[in-house]
């Protein structure tokens, strides 16, 4: 089992926590071992015709243990607690690194529900295994060996018969793996599933609405909830089988440790005073192995949660960063941009994305990219921000390859609109500064009044302090996309790039934007992704994209003498909007 010794390794890495639940776990061991020793020491007192007042003593030690013990208890609840945490938050970290490391490419094949349930209760399923079950087998190793030694010494064949007991009790849950491991893994992926159909349909609930589609996504999602609670009664019931036997198991070996302890008495190679040691202690190394037991099973849904974990942990990135990379070149001056003859495509082995494209962009330029749906426009955003590296060709940006810069550097220095804007469950105010964390509410204005957004944002209850649900949900889609503006005004880089940034605004703050926006790109280089021809007319070079190849290039008057590929989409649209 893979995925278990590379979990240790994380039990490594706490390891001055587990050494500290192993010493309380001792300690609270040692309240159990000698509150059996007193009561052991009293019964044999009782059985030799001792009275109530000769007890007395080892019943105060009994009772001891037992406040001492409830109160040991309650502190490695509570530190168990804190340990669990820090080290789930550990994990967490490392993996949401890992996966922002992977970038939007690893994502766009996986359901969020899947990666969300996997991050979250995937990591907390970690916790039985990492902060109970290993620190317990080290304190029932230790104390079980002094019980075993102990007793060992009272009568060395009784001693070694309840040291092969336990020694069992901890071998045997592992010879139920293979059924109850199987029995999990199905529990886990149907919760996953069920999890994943969820996300989406409670994401996808307005169109469910709209299609009168919300039955039957219902109908699918009852189906699998119960296919979910079938596999947790079978995995329960796996499990009550297991910990039943195991009960069974303990419940034997210190009963046959006693009896045969009681027999040799009988026999008079033990004193009597022996079988009440045996009759306590026995028990006290039954109890741990059921503890253990528990801790086993709870521990089986982590285990197979690690496989999938250690997969993203493993997962190669395909966009890397070289050794010393570049952070410097793009401070001299506004950036130009060469593509050059640069192909990609999303899978390997399928149509390309883009196929051969060149283009050159001079410092300072505005430039437009347009061209039908799915030719390949967004693909080049991509290939700029490296969310992909092309498969063939290159892309250099101030003379260097963007494979040479850091690319947290490389991202600093270009500002997106993207098509579909996202937005966070947060303020505006801390939307706005995503892009510019030290940003003081007079730059926030600044850059929302030059999206066009400042008037929407001062008539809401909380102007820019107000909230605006998952994905901007409060907001309609003209104001999400000018706060999108906003934001990449803020950011304020070298190179601006606009994918279909005012397509969803109306023509007042459209006008309002492209004004901004002429300003905003005289001392920026500016890539213009656009579907409305007529904000593009003015760039100073179109790209127009077919097919994903490059088809044509020049100004607006050169392409629309061309009679191609541009003044086709100019046509199209013209007549679209009835100007024919
Ligand atoms: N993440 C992805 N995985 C696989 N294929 C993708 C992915 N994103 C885009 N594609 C495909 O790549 C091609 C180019 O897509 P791209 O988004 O670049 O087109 P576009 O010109 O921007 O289209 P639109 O104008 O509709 O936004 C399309 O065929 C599309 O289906």
């Amino acid at each position: 089992m893979g995925a278990y010794g590379r979990l240790l390794r994380y039990v490594a890495a706490i390891k001055n926590e587990v050494a500290w639940k192993v010493l309380i776990g001792l300690a609270i061991s040692t309240t159990y071992i000698g509150q059996a020793f007193a009561m052991a020491k009293a019964v044999s007192v009782v059985f030799l015709g001792g009275s109530v007042s000769d007890i007395a003593g080892y019943l105060v030690i009994a009772l001891a243990a037992v406040f001492l013990r409830g109160f040991l208890t309650r502190l490695m609840e509570s530190y168990s607690k804190v340990v669990a945490a820090k080290v789930k938050n550990k994990i967490r970290l490392l993996i949401f690194d890992k996966i922002l490391r992977l970038g939007p490419g690893y994502l766009s094949n996986k359901r969020s529900g899947r990666v969300q349930s996997l991050v979250l209760d995937g990591i907390e399923s970690l916790e039985p295994f990492l902060v109970y079950y290993v620190p317990q087998i080290i304190t029932i190793a230790i104390s079980g060996l002094v019980i075993g030694f102990y007793l060992t010494l009272l009568d060395g064949v009784t001693g070694i018969i309840i040291i092969i007991a336990m020694m069992l009790c901890v071998i045997v849950p592992y010879l139920t793996v293979p059924l109850v491991s199987r029995s999990i893994v199905t529990y886990w992926r149907s919760y996953a599933l069920l999890n994943a159909q969820y996300v989406d349909a409670m994401q996808g609930m307005t169109t469910l609405k709209a299609f009168k589609a919300s039955r039957s996504k219902g109908e699918e999602l009852a189906g699998n909830a119960l296919a979910f609670y079938r596999q947790a009664i079978r995995n329960t019931t796996f499990s009550l089988i297991d910990s039943g036997l195991m009960m069974l198991l303990t419940s034997i070996a210190a009963s046959v440790t006693v009896a045969i302890a009681a027999y040799r008495t009988d026999l008079g190679i033990i004193p009597i005073g022996a079988v009440s040691a045996f009759l306590f202690l026995a028990a006290e190394c039954a109890r741990p192995m059921v503890d253990l037991n528990n801790y086993w099973h709870n521990s089986f849904l982590g285990l197979s949660v690690a496989e999938e974990l250690f997969e993203i942990v493993d997962q190669e990135l395909v966009i890397t960063e070289r050794e010393n990379p570049d952070q410097t070149s793009l401070e001299q001056g506004l950036p130009s941009l060469q593509f050059s003859e640069v192909s990609f495509a999303y899978q390997e082995g399928e149509k390309p994305a883009l196929d051969k494209v060149t283009l050159d962009i001079q410092p300072g330029q505005t430039i437009a990219v347009v061209g039908k749906s799915g030719s390949g426009k967004s693909t080049l955003v991509n290939l700029l921000l490296r969310f992909y590296d092309p498969s063939q060709g290159r892309i250099l940006m101030n003379g260097v390859d963007l494979k040479d810069y850091a690319i947290d550097y490389l991202q600093q220095k270009i500002a997106v609109v993207f098509q579909d804007t996202y937005l966070f469950h947060d303020s505006i105010a801390e939307n706005l500064r995503m892009a510019q964390p030290q940003a003081d509410d007079r730059a926030l204005k600044a850059a929302a009044k030059s999206a066009g957004a400042h008037d929407f944002i001062r008539a809401l209850p909380a102007g820019y302090q107000t909230v605006i649900g998952e994905r901007g949900a409060t907001l309609s889609g003209g104001e999400r996309q000018r706060l999108a503006l906003a934001r990449a005004i803020l950011k304020d880089a070298p190179l601006l790039i606009l994918d279909e940034a005012t397509s969803s605004v109306d023509a007042k703050s459209e006008a309002l934007i492209q004004k901004t926006l002429e300003s905003l790109t005289r001392n920026r280089t500016t890539i213009i992704i656009a579907h409305r021809l007529s904000t593009i007319q003015n760039a100073d070079k179109i790209y127009v994209l077919d097919e994903s190849r490059l088809a044509e290039t020049g100004t607006h008057e050169e392409l629309l003498q061309l009679k191609g590929v541009y003044a086709g989409l100019v046509d199209a649209q013209r007549r679209g909007n009835g100007h024919e």
